[in-house]
């Protein structure tokens, strides 16, 4: 497929104030053990601002744990998630999550969104539009009828995306998106990711893609052995706090 090398439109109705509902995020002491070992060691936050998180560290510092313990697939073995006062379930029905690789149904693209659209309750006659909609912001309109399983993992990335995007979460967690990609899905993915932020939806990302997370970031947050080393905003790529974000910016291997 050809990438559209636009920019992406925002979808038309979008209201700047939609991550206001989730925030602030505040985590407090939040561990999470697997038997012996504290894989998560006691992290607490606070992400008050639409701006998007990035999340940043070596392979196995917790960032996958952290990520789905904020969006209340794993529960912690002790600590707590609260977004905004709300109770879990009504927190996690505002989020929604992409993970490094899209999960695609056997049924089109279209198919695909709309499924999704069902499951988050919108009445049948609603779904096509709201999912050609999607396809449409996300300049991925050419795909709306192939079956989404034969599409190419970027593409199914970019649908994963839209598909994520046409719930209209107020927050929406990605875990390394763009990892198995090339460089020119890699760019239309973040392009997806800014343009869902200016839509108002509060972004936490993880990648290991420093270019991107200089982008995108508002702010970032260091894990290091399943502890947060340093929460700061975009200045971390030129002045990390830390010996350990500075080696990590370096390209060193974690001590
Ligand atoms: N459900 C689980 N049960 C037990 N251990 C787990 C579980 N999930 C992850 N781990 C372990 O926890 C550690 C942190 O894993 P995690 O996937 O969060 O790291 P990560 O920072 O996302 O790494 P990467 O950048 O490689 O994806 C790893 O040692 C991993 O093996």
């Amino acid at each position: 497929m050809l990438l559209q090398p636009a920019p992406v439109p925002a979808i038309p109705d979008a209201s700047l104030t939609r991550a206001a509902r989730l925030l602030p995020l505040r985590v407090t002491d939040l561990r999470f053990r697997s038997g012996e070992t504290e894989l998560i060691a006691g992290i607490s936050l606070t992400l008050d601002h639409a701006g998007p998180t990035v999340l940043l560290g070596h392979n196995g510092a917790g960032k996958s744990l952290l990520l789905r313990l904020l969006h209340g697939l794993l529960s912690p073995t002790a600590g707590t998630v609260d977004w905004g006062g709300l109770d879990a379930a009504a927190a996690r029905a505002q989020q929604a999550m992409v993970f490094q690789r899209p999960v695609m149904l056997r049924r089109s693209v279209r198919a695909n969104i709309e499924y999704a659209l069902g499951l988050q309750g919108h009445p049948r006659r609603f779904r096509r539009s709201l999912a050609l909609q999607a396809l449409e912001a996300a300049g991925l309109a050419g795909l709306a009828e192939r079956p989404a399983r034969v599409l190419s993992g970027g593409e199914q990335q970019l649908v994963a995306l839209a598909r994520a995007r046409a719930l209209r979460p107020a927050v929406l967690l990605l875990d390394e998106p763009t990892a198995s990609l090339d460089p020119a899905h890699s760019l239309a993915v973040e392009r997806q990711v800014a343009a869902i932020a200016d839509e108002g939806v509060k972004i936490v990302m993880a990648t290991h893609d420093l270019g991107q997370a200089r982008r995108l970031a508002a702010d970032v947050l260091f894990m290091a052995g399943g502890r947060l080393v340093e929460h700061t905003a975009a200045a971390f790529f030129d002045r990390p706090a830390t010996p350990a974000a500075a080696a990590f910016l370096r390209g060193e291997l974690a001590a």
